[in-house]
């Protein structure tokens, strides 16, 4: 479990975390969502150690990541630049890093064989790929065999066959009760994996809930139908008290109806039908509406809610322009950041 609480950090005038509380649980793959510049990778840092908060606190199983005596057998991370030594094979690396954290030798060959690395474990890692660079990564988090693992874009860069692979690994590893927790801008990929979500805007929290729920609340789901008789069936489904709606394209939209009941109301009526299918709400479209208030830079007109409605509430403007992003650290787990 991991736990914050009020978590805040600036850098200068930037606010990346601004009074950030939820709870990570065992068991389930939690998603990490927010635009560019939302604080995501702040926080993980912050959850590491690697950062400073401004004020707040995250606490891990309970404990601040420096009262745990060996960190790596609690807490494993993935992050988006990995500190290994390209001169070094994958072996050694993992080897350096077991023995500062007084894990087994033995566990080195495990972990590389859990990711597949066996076979070029002897191998220096200044040549390897950027698939194989992340496989090396995960053994590093996985070293310590931890109940809690971040992940900070794991798939970032990935083949389909990297993808899939990773997504079966957090699947299995929160299958196993440890906690997992991700973040990924590939919204597609996010929801086959995550079974939980926390959002986060400008730093703060937009939502803490179920995958399912999100969507629900966030984006529609609806029937679309094309027919020749279009205005017959506008009317049809009218009486029967379908709420439907005429797109500028000649199709008709029905909010919260089986498919199966309009297309037996259309053969009823003997109308003809040209199109009847149902399109299901999208994590993309209720990400994009939830956040749209939130974002840190787009396009004049690039973010819009992909359905008509009342915008939503976000955050205040940010408080000015932010400086670049900030020097990326691995999961060295030494290193805190510049510019604290
Ligand atoms: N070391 C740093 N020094 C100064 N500003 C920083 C530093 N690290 C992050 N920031 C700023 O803090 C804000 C949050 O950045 P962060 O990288 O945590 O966001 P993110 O959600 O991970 O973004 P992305 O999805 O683009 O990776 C941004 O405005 C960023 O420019």
């Amino acid at each position: 479990m991991i736990e914050l609480a009020d978590l805040t950090k600036h850098f200068g005038a930037t606010v990346a975390v601004d009074g950030l509380s939820f709870r990570v649980r065992p068991g389930v793959v939690t998603g990490f969502l927010g635009p560019n510049g939302a604080g995501k990778s702040t926080a993980m840092r912050m959850m590491l150690d690697l950062d400073l908060p401004t004020s707040g606190s995250v606490r891990i199983d309970g404990r601040h990541y420096r009262e745990l005596a060996e960190p790596l057998k609690y807490i494993g991370a993935l992050l988006e630049a990995q500190a290994m030594h390209g001169g070094r094979s994958a072996y050694n690396n993992l080897l350096c890093l077991a023995q500062a954290n007084r894990i087994p030798a033995s566990r080195v060959g495990e972990v590389l064989d859990i990711v597949g690395l066996t076979a070029v474990a002897r191998k220096k890692v200044k040549g390897f790929s950027l698939g194989m660079g992340q496989r090396l990564g995960i053994a590093a988090a996985l070293l310590g065999d931890p109940e809690i693992l971040l992940f900070d874009e794991p798939v970032n860069g990935l083949d389909p066959e990297g993808i899939h692979w990773i997504r079966n690994l957090m699947k299995q590893l929160a299958s196993e009760g440890r906690t997992i927790f991700v973040s990924s801008h590939l919204m597609s990929e996010m929801a086959l994996t995550a079974d939980h979500l926390i959002v986060i805007g400008q730093g703060r929290l937009l939502a803490d809930t179920s995958m399912a729920a999100f969507i629900q609340e966030n984006a529609r789901s609806y029937v679309r139908l094309r027919s020749p008789q279009r205005e017959r069936l506008r009317d049809v489904l009218r009486s029967e008290g379908f709420t439907v709606i005429e797109t500028d394209g000649g199709a008709l939209e029905v909010n919260g109806a089986a498919p199966e009941r309009l297309g037996e109301l259309a053969a009823g009526h003997r109308i003809v039908l040209h199109e009847l299918s149902v399109e299901r709400a999208s994590l993309e479209e209720a990400f994009m509406r939830m956040t749209a208030g939130a974002v840190e830079y787009h396009a004049h007109g690039a973010v819009e809610g992909p359905h008509p409605g009342p915008p939503r509430p976000g955050p205040p403007p940010h408080p000015g322009p932010p400086p670049g992003p900030g020097p990326r650290w691995g999961a060295g787990f030494t290193s805190r950041a510049e510019g604290e």
